[in-house]
């Protein structure tokens, strides 16, 4: 009924992540149109495992951007006016089509991100599973009645969209963290502009299709495809333009800091999810061997480059030998490789720049006196965006991997001695997305959840991320939460109406 472009396509685990490439889009999306950059400018998407190229895609620059701006206006004014259940019901539309396109979906982000299949077909779980909540939350944009102090007056809150938004994307969620902006923004009644990742367009591409062909009207979701070089200006004039009322943005620390900074000149509403620097901590009563699952599942998530990846395991001296060696002994099961291959566990990283990033804080650490227990080098006979599961101890404060966000395969151990050390050394950071802790004292489970200075805390659970609970961070980590029942909170007004001189 709904899959005009996206028939639902059988798949089965291949050597190839490209088998349907002739049905990908390759254009940018914008106004329901289906077009090139005006300068007729493109740029090449690669597959991280092999270093090919998959796709061109239109490189577009700030006046195509300036349409899709114009577009999101024109649309808002009727998209606003819609019913909370009209817009429920396209979203449903949307999420049934995401999900018939499941398998189809896993694929692209493999072929783009790198990520295993299963861990793809995760992701797309996980992406489509925001679509599905936002369009039942949308029939939730509740306002409230209050009880006045004085008898002529009745107060009233409603909930109003704030407008055309701008939703920046990075690569190492190529779908969730689209469906996780653009559910909430358009549940609310919003409108948006998407500027995907340049190394992850294609599958904004594809779930831009699929909304068209759920029936989302024109206008209503526009995406912008621009390489590395265009994107500074494009993020600017999102950030500026008098046009665009809310920058939602999931990247580094530093790109966020730009555009919040940006975004000052129009006092835009800012929501950042940013870099994060999760502590890990295992305390002695803890269950070793469930610890160690669940670091496994926190680090090598993705290869290390989530945001909420364990990048300090910050370990109790008595269980310290323990856990450091079942650790190595589960990194030594990793399997690397394409992604796209049955058995694969570990795939590459995204770029030769994240690449040389986590090689310069392995080398740091080496060249400060850090054991390297495993590992510790790129994987060149994979491919030259591998590097190996890396597991280090001897770690000091001075050394860059206890201060920067890895973003990588790389575990870093730190042996402590009092809960109060082990606490001390956690928040040692200006970073505070995602905590996790290993304990089976229940008093020190509640004392080390409050004192975590984290947005989100894991307590004997390595994998945290769920569309029904609030995620983001304190400190530098962020703006803001999405997901859960606040996620809508992020793309609406709140307008007081006092009702005056009344008659009783
Ligand atoms: N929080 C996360 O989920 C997340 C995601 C990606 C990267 N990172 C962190 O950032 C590091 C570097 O990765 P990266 O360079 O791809 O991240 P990045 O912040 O540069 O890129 C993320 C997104 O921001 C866009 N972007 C980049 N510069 C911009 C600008 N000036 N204005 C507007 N948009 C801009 C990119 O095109 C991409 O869409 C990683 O090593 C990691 O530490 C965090
Ligand atoms: O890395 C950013 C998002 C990760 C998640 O939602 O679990």
């Amino acid at each position: 009924m709904f899959l005009k472009f996206s028939r639902c396509i059988n798949t089965s685990i291949t050597m190839s992540a490209q088998r349907y490439s002739s049905t990908w889009p390759t254009k940018a999306y914008v106004n329901g149109e289906w077009c090139n950059a005006k300068s007729g400018k493109t740029f090449d998407v690669v597959n991280p495992a092999t270093g090919k190229t998959i796709a061109t895609v239109p490189d577009l620059d700030t006046s195509d951007t300036q349409v899709a701006i114009n577009a999101a206006n024109e649309a808002f004014k009727t998209w606003k006016n819609t019913t909370a259940k009209e817009r429920s019901d396209l979203l449903r539309n949307w999420y049934n089509i995401l999900v018939k396109n499941k398998d189809y979906l896993a694929e692209i982000v493999t072929a783009e991100a790198g990520k295993p299949l299963p861990e793809s077909l995760g992701e797309v779980a996980y992406g489509n599973s925001f679509v599905e909540w936002f369009s039942e939350e949308a029939r939730r944009t509740y306002g409230e009645y209050v009880p006045s102090p004085i008898k002529t007056k009745e107060i009233l809150m409603i909930r109003q969209p704030l407008g055309p938004v701008g939703l920046i994307t990075p690569w190492n969620f190529p779908i969730a963290m689209i469906t996780r902006k653009a559910g909430a923004a358009l549940a609310a009644g919003c409108t948006c502009v998407i500027k995907p990742a340049e190394n992850t367009p294609i599958t904004a591409l594809v779930a831009a299709k699929f909304a068209e062909d759920a029936g989302i009207p024109k206008g209503v979701i526009n995406v912008v495809t621009a390489s590395r070089g265009n994107t500074p200006e494009i993020g600017k004039l999102l950030c500026e333009s008098p046009d665009i009322y809310g920058i939602s943005f999931t990247g580094s620390t530093e790109v966020g800091k730009l555009l919040y900074k940006q975004c000052s000149s129009t006092v835009k509403r800012v929501g950042l999810e940013l870099g994060g620097n999760a502590p890990f901590v295992v305390f002695e009563g803890a269950d070793i061997d469930k610890a160690v699952t669940g670091a496994m599942a926190s680090k090598f998530r993705n290869c290390g480059q989530t945001c909420v990846s364990a990048n300090r395991f910050i370990i109790q001296k008595k269980v310290f030998p323990e856990f450091v060696e079942k650790l190595k002994k589960a990194m030594d099961t990793l399997v690397m490789g394409d992604g796209i291959n049955s058995g694969v566990n570990l795939g590459p990283l995204i770029n030769l720049a994240q690449v040389e990033k986590v090689d310069r804080i392995v080398n740091d650490a080496k060249n400060k006196g850090a054991n390297i227990i495993t590992g510790g080098k790129r994987a060149l006979n994979f491919g030259e965006r591998f590097y190996e599961p890396t597991l280090i101890t001897n770690i000091t404060e001075d050394m860059a991997c206890y201060i920067e966000e890895i973003f990588g395969p790389v575990a870093v151990c730190i042996e402590f001695d009092t809960e109060e050390e082990g606490l001390k050394i956690a928040n040692s950071t200006n970073r505070g997305l995602a905590g996790y802790f290993y304990s089976n004292d229940l008093s020190q489970v509640w004392r080390v959840a409050k004192a975590l200075e984290v947005g989100m805390v894991g307590v004997n659970e390595g994998i945290i991320s769920s569309t029904e609970a609030a995620f983001g961070g304190v400190k530098e980590s962020g703006l803001g939460r999405e997901g859960s029942h606040h996620g809508m909170d992020e793309y609406t007004e709140i307008k007081y109406i006092c009702f005056g001189n009344l008659k009783y």
